[in-house]
């Protein structure tokens, strides 16, 4: 599976460190950039430890790209700080910041052959021939190249040319890589397939890792830590489980899990729980403790996985099967809600037990899995 031939460790668990990371921290403060009146990064603040791997979230125009290019050096900040390894970097050139990239489009040389591309960056800092020679060629095993070293770009497949680059900037074990949609060119099964190579390369040489996306199912995947960013700021910096567990916002809650939103009111607070009565059923939920007095308008935020079919009688709320549709080991479901607390209530159940188009059914969900955010708009 691993092309890289390195063992796939624990792909996707956050945290895990090799016992020597050749990563360095990283640290942003308030970072900001305009473009006329327009805010592209606003106050962005993040500190990066040594062989994490961290994911920029968000759609398109966040400010993903324009952060990342000013850590890289190739747009400048109109204020704040870029520190790595405790070295300030902010005003220094992109080639005197020591740090590796990878972008979407593979930027190979193309008359050169892929031997002498990964070689490249070691001829520029002087490093001797013997010496480069056992670099590249330790690096092109390491991603399964080996074969290919005296070929040129254009003999390559996309996934092959992808793999080039990603040796082109480990060659020279910059202490941090920057990448900026990698595999955004890339079909699906190998961008799934580069993805476990990636992770495992980062977690294998301890490689501190800022990555862009926009692609949720790939964050999730790939980081330690997502900063879900949002018209140039960021709206949470978190571990994948906290972000999908306990959103901050409701704009994450949405954005990450797909949830469902039911407008209610806080009903009461107990020690563990807090009650929400939902608006327009009068049904009563109870979701985790949440700061919140009664009265209170709220969203209540639950995601399509955390929803259980139970008995008409035994749920918050009831209502009926409307779609259902087979893929794999879930059933998706659509819920019409009876008086209308939500359009249609998006829900995943086990296929073997899954619902069916047209059954009655009561929907259920644990209180610890239910997000409560205060309703702006107050009703
Ligand atoms: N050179 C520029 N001149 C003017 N505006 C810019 C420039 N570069 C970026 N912007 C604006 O800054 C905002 C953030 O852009 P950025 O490219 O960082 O977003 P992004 O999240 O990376 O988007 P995408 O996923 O589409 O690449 C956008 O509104 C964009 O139009």
């Amino acid at each position: 599976m691993a092309e890289f031939g390195v063992s796939t460790p624990s792909v996707g668990v956050a945290g895990a460190k090799p016992a020597t990371s050749t990563g360095k921290p990283l640290s942003v403060v308030a970072l900001r950039k305009t473009y006329g009146d327009a805010v592209a990064v606003d106050e962005a603040s993040m500190e990066i430890a040594a062989g994490e791997f961290v994911t920029f979230l968000g759609a398109s125009g966040s400010g993903k790209t324009t952060t990342l290019m000013m850590i890289a050096g190739f747009c400048e900040p109109d204020s704040g700080t870029i520190t790595v390894g405790g070295r300030d970097v902010t005003r220094l050139a992109p080639q005197k910041r020591n740090l590796g990239f990878v972008f979407q489009q593979y930027l190979l040389f193309p008359h050169m052959t892929v031997g002498e591309n990964v070689a490249f960056p070691l001829q520029l800092r002087g490093v001797p021939k013997d010496e480069i020679r056992r670099r590249v060629g330790e690096t092109l095993e390491m991603a399964g190249l080996s074969g290919l070293a005296g070929r040129r770009p254009r003999e390559l497949s996309g996934g092959q040319q992808q793999r080039v680059a990603l040796c082109r900037a480990l060659v020279y074990r910059p202490p941090v890589i920057l990448m900026d949609e990698p595999l955004g060119a890339l079909d699906k099964k190998l961008r799934d397939q580069l993805q476990v190579e990636i992770k495992a390369i980062q977690q294998e040489l301890g490689l501190t890792v800022i990555y862009v996306t926009h692609d949720q199912e790939e964050a999730l995947v790939l980081s330690d830590r997502i900063a879900v960013m949002r018209n140039g700021r960021i709206e949470q910096f978190d571990t994948p489980r906290e972000l999908f567990e306990r959103p901050k916002t409701a704009f994450v809650a949405d954005f990450l899990g797909a949830a469902n939103f039911l407008p209610g009111r806080v009903e009461q607070q107990t020690d563990a729980h807090t009650l929400v009565r939902l608006d327009r059923s009068g049904g009563l939920l109870k979701a985790r403790r949440h700061d919140l007095a009664a009265g209170v308008p709220v969203k209540v935020a639950v995601q399509p996985g955390r929803l259980r079919v139970c008995a008409p009688d035994d749920g918050f709320c009831t209502g009926t099967v409307e779609t259902a549709t087979y893929v794999g080991s879930v059933v998706r479901a659509g819920v019409r809600v009876d008086r209308g607390d939500a359009p249609l209530l998006r829900m995943e159940a086990p296929a073997k037990s899954g619902p069916v188009i047209g059954e009655r059914v009561g929907i259920c969900a644990d209180a610890d899995d239910v997000n409560l955010f205060p309703d702006e708009q107050g009703r």
